[in-house]
């Protein structure tokens, strides 16, 4: 990914400090017939991180919402793992990768699902703000930068709260 940025090959790994990188699995039960708000599972939100594995035991619920708003169901073949793009990658290439807004449906699970999805993370003490190469007199810096500990004490006392903390530091 580095590279197809137009990095050295450890850019990122340098950036996020990789080698001591934190990481947070959170393991979601849905129940059939779940219902907690509405049909809403888990609401819309951004993941903190460099990108997120997802695995999952019965196909459908995740959508995710594109750059223009629309709202994509994830089709995934058995024995699959989606990534998804976390908000410390948004935030290092100073917006140009996105991580995508998502969220869970419940409507019309008949049988319970599992997903365990796990944000891998820069090192707690790795300072995150958007990289000298994706800033110029057209592109102003969007993000304030914050260590990735910071950050995740801006989503509050839970690590992978609904509300990403992205909104915080955006400028
Ligand atoms: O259950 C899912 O498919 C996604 C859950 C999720 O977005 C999360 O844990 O951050
Ligand atoms: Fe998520």
């Amino acid at each position: 990914m580095s590279k197809a940025l137009g990095f050295e090959e450890c850019y990122i790994e340098k950036a996020f400090k990789l080698g001591t990188g934190f990481d947070v699995s959170a393991m979601n039960l849905y129940p059939p017939n779940f219902r907690s708000k509405g049909s809403i599972g888990v609401p819309d939100h951004t993941d903190p991180g460099f990108f997120v594995s997802l695995i999952q035991d019965v196909n459908g619920g995740l959508q995710v919402f594109s750059n223009d708003g629309n709202c994509v169901n994830v089709n995934m073949p058995p024995n699959a793992i989606f990534i998804n793009l976390g908000d410390h990658l948004e935030i290092l290439t100073n917006g140009k990768y996105k991580s995508h807004v998502h969220r869970v449906v419940v409507d019309n699970n008949k049988v319970k699902r599992i997903s365990v999805a796990t944000l891998h993370g820069p090192s707690l003490d790795a300072f995150v703000s958007p990289a000298p190469e994706f800033v110029d007199d057209s592109h102003p810096p969007a993000y304030r930068g914050m260590t990735y500990k910071q950050s995740l004490q801006a989503n509050g006392s839970d690590e992978i709260k609904v509300q990403s903390s992205i909104e915080q530091i955006r400028l």
